[in-house]
């Protein structure tokens, strides 16, 4: 019988515990692959400080399972950042966001020593692009900032109706051509009114977890 995509995620999540270090703080990423991650993690709570969160949704189902969660300015070390991607290519770029968490996300990516990124090996990619790369953006600067967005090639779509967990908004880059990662997510942060975008280049994953039919893979 055919592994069905959520028991991928399952088996990934499960294997990611063995990044978490006893004692410490675990920087917590969002969506439904890290779900299953925190739902493991529940299991592991006493052997834990306690974890940072990328997301309100995140945040509600740590607290469901009692984990403590604690603000990221309270953090001294973050060993492990875990997070899934909606693509990662074979140097471990990622584009994130399809949840519309990436600032928090890259925010606590940054601080951690460590990026695991857990997946289906249906994320993987051999160029990112395919999955239309999210951009959050300050409200005022959605027309202009499309603009910008068409001056370099993609074509922008405002993902109506979704407020992000930082009061902003996405836009959606659809049909890019992204021959350069780093130098990609540059030039879209440098537009004004850009908060951040979804290309996870500059800082990449550290190592990535692909769940197949076949076991969880290995990539450092
Ligand atoms: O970046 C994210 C949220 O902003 C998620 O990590 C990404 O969308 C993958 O989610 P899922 O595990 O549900 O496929």
């Amino acid at each position: 019988m055919a592994t069905s995509q959520d028991e991928l995620k399952k088996q990934v999540a499960q294997a990611a515990l063995k990044y978490v270090k006893p004692g410490s703080v675990v920087g917590i990423g969002s969506g439904s692959t890290v779900n299953f991650f925190i739902d493991a993690l529940a299991d592991m709570k006493d052997d834990i400080e306690g974890a940072v969160s990328s997301s309100e949704a995140s945040t509600k189902r740590l607290k469901s399972h009692g984990i403590e969660v604690i603000e990221l300015n309270h953090v001294g070390e973050l060993p492990v950042y875990i997070d899934g991607a909606d693509e990662i290519d074979e140097h471990l770029r990622m584009i994130k966001g399809g949840g519309g968490a990436l600032t928090r996300e890259k925010i606590v990516a940054a601080v951690a020593d460590k990026f695991i990124c857990i997946v289906d090996e249906s994320k993987q990619v051999g160029r990112l692009g395919q999955f239309p790369l999210p951009v959050e953006v300050i409200p005022m600067a959605r027309s202009y900032v499309a603009r910008q967005i068409v001056k370099l090639g993609g074509d922008p779509e405002w993902r109506q109706g979704f407020v992000t967990d930082n009061g902003n908004l996405i836009l959606d880059i659809h049909n890019l051509d992204i021959l350069d990662p780093v130098q990609l997510e540059q030039q879209l942060n440098n537009i004004v009114g850009v908060v951040t975008n979804g290309l996870f280049a500059a800082r990449k994953a550290d190592i990535a977890l692909i769940a197949t039919p076949d076991g969880v893979k290995t990539t450092e």
